[in-house]
């Protein structure tokens, strides 16, 4: 199942900068990683915005929120998800 997801990062300006440091080095290892085993194809900088739009192809709504719940940056997002279904035009379908 393909999900497109935006997240809106939102750490509190006074959280101690070493804290903010390693929350956000164990969030790239742990997005690489799981992009490496094919559930997230897609990870984009939304342009001026310390936000990104994704897509996860994962076997169920649970799976994703699993995933996204995991995420040590999950406390400080907004996370809007948005389910994908085949369009009758498109040509790859
Ligand atoms: O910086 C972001 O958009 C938040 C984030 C998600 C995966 C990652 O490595 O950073």
């Amino acid at each position: 199942m393909l999900f497109h997801v935006r997240m809106e990062v939102r750490i509190p300006h006074d959280m101690d900068a070493e804290v903010k440091a390693d929350i956000v080095a164990r969030e790239k290892a742990f997005a690489q990683e799981v992009q490496r085993s094919g559930r997230w194809p897609h990870l984009w900088r939304v342009v001026g915005e310390y936000a990104n739009i994704s897509i996860f192809d994962v076997e169920s709504n649970d799976a994703l929120h699993e995933l996204l719940s995991g995420l040590p940056l999950f406390p400080y997002m907004d996370i809007a998800v948005t389910p994908l279904a085949k369009h009758p035009s498109d040509v790859n379908a």
